[in-house]
């Protein structure tokens, strides 16, 4: 979201190689008052990390602009697989789960009594599709599972750490000897929520965007800094290399030579690991191992109602289709975002991730004509939506989410201790360590800035 933060005699340093703050918090709003999200397009306020957002939602002034969905809205308990050719509604509540529901074999609730006899594994890891064939069974894994992994990480769960890509799955297990005890049972860290938070709790919310799409945050954000005068901003500056000085650092970027004590870095590890010293190699491999995955984002517009069904969105399992993702209804959970004054229809169709190089080749030299053509075909087969849109737009995020592989949480250890045992003033944040949502990367970032601070979170 944001990028590095140098630290120097009180002041702050925020750095960035572009010229818009935000990262994959990204939004178009075109001038006819329409908003197109090409990252994130809602986020969850439940939990600790949740109400940490929440509370600086509130600490920057947006609380006017928050658009909440509850969960009694249509798109919180809609969501559909695509298996078979046919959307699939997912099981929801608990005649969901004692019925036998299509595209499974028999009803839900067979694999949760069976969980609790399941023993607990004695491995330090396992990848997700492992854990749940293992404690749920095979089928859950290979349509439910996968399709999970690829609507949240793009990625593979044959590949992936149920570890650091689930670990309230991977405690409930290690913690109570069972998901269902866990869940139920499992606390999470402390953090008091603001009016606002307690508002989403008391108004039942499970999602929230801002009426002028989640980017006008990172705005709000950079605004806030501006105003406080304690912080200097570079966009458009690149940090080019980073030397260790007495004491602490000096960073190089593209218009200039920066003096600091200490670095928060967030950015992505790949680019991280080509500015660090070369007298750090160890690090620097154990950040260039760090996979990412690369999805294509394609925004459509269409007039009138066209969708057969209301919910969220459906996800695709990979063993329907490997290349197509998913597709999100975005009209649904937030038709503030429609063109006002018009019946239309937004969508995002979301291909690629994991399986992205095998589908569409290499990313830099990929034919959009060819993506949107994907996308189109996929909404006419799943949707049967034959009219063409009245406006598209599609865009490749190259590396944009991090792949938690098996192991990961040892490898964040270890570059963790490299960094201890050399002394060096420097913490890690952003996505590729310790969560891929914008809360994890919003709390990481706060916890890195207490700890240096020596301020409780
Ligand atoms: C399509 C998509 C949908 C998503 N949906 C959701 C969702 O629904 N809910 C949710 O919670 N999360 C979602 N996410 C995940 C979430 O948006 C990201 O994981 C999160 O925003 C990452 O934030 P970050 O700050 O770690 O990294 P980034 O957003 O990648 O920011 C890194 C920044 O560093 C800058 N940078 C890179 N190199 C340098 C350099 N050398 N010098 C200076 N600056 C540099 C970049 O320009 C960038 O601005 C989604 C992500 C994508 C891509
Ligand atoms: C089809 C691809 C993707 C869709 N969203 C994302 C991808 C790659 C990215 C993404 N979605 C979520 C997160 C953050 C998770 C969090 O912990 O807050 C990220 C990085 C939210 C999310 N989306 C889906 C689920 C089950 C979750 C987890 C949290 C929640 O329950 O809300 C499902 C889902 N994602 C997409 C679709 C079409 C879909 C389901 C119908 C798009």
């Amino acid at each position: 979201m944001c990028c590095y933060l140098f630290m120097s005699m009180n002041k702050y340093f925020f750095v960035l190689n572009c010229h818009r703050f935000g990262g994959w918090l990204w939004s178009t709003r075109r001038s006819d008052g329409a908003v197109f999200e090409h990252g994130p397009r809602g986020i969850r306020p439940a939990g600790a990390v949740g109400r940490n957002t929440l509370n600086m939602v509130e600490d920057v002034g947006l609380e006017k602009e928050i658009l909440p969905v509850t969960y009694s809205h249509v798109a919180s308990k809609n969501r559909y697989l695509y298996v078979g050719g046919k959307l699939h509604k997912m099981p929801s509540g608990i005649s969901g789960l004692l019925q036998k529901v299509q595209p499974f074999s028999r009803p839900l609730m067979f694999s949760l009594v069976k969980e609790i006899m399941v023993k607990k594994s004695q491995e330090e890891d396992e990848s997700v599709y492992s854990f749940v064939s293992r404690r749920l069974g095979k089928e859950l894994a290979e349509i439910a599972v996968d399709s999970l992994c690829r609507g949240v990480f793009a990625g593979d769960c044959r590949k992936l750490s149920v570890r650091s890509c689930f670990p309230v799955l991977y405690n409930a297990e290690q913690r109570r000897g069972s998901l269902i005890l866990g869940m139920l049972l499992g606390p999470g860290p402390v953090i008091l929520p603001g009016c606002l938070a307690q508002r989403s709790v008391k108004e039942s919310w499970a999602q929230w965007s801002l009426k002028r799409g989640i980017e006008s945050f990172p705005e709000a954000i950079i605004e806030n800094l501006q105003q406080s005068q304690k912080a200097e901003l570079h966009p458009n500056a690149a940090v080019k290399k980073i030397d260790p000085s007495t004491p602490g650092w000096k960073v190089h970027l593209e218009d200039g030579v920066i003096s600091a004590d200490y670095i928060i870095s967030a950015l992505p590890a790949k680019a991280l690991s080509t500015v660090l010293p070369p007298s750090c190699p160890q690090l620097i491999q154990q950040l260039q191992d760090i996979a990412m995955a690369t999805v294509a984002v394609v925004n459509l517009e269409y007039d009138g109602s066209i969708l057969p069904v209301m919910g969220f969105g459906h996800l695709v399992p990979s063993s329907e289709d490997r290349a197509l993702l998913g597709v999100v209804y975005d009209s649904v959970p937030y038709p503030q975002h429609n063109r006002p004054g018009a019946l239309t229809t937004r969508l995002t169709v979301m291909m690629g991730g994991a399986w992205f190089q095998e589908a569409f080749g290499d990313p830099e030299a990929v034919n959009e004509e060819a993506l949107l053509t994907c996308a189109l075909n996929a909404v006419r087969c799943h949707l049967g939506v034959m009219a063409p849109p009245s406006w598209s737009r599609v865009a490749v995020h190259k590396d944009c989410l991090p792949q938690y592989y098996l192991g990961h949480f040892r490898k964040v250890e270890l570059m963790r201790d490299l960094i201890r045992q050399s002394n060096m003033q420097l913490s890690l944040t952003g996505s590729s360590y310790d969560g891929a949502a914008v809360n994890d990367v919003i709390f990481s970032a706060r916890t890195a800035a207490a700890n240096l601070l020596g301020t409780g979170i």
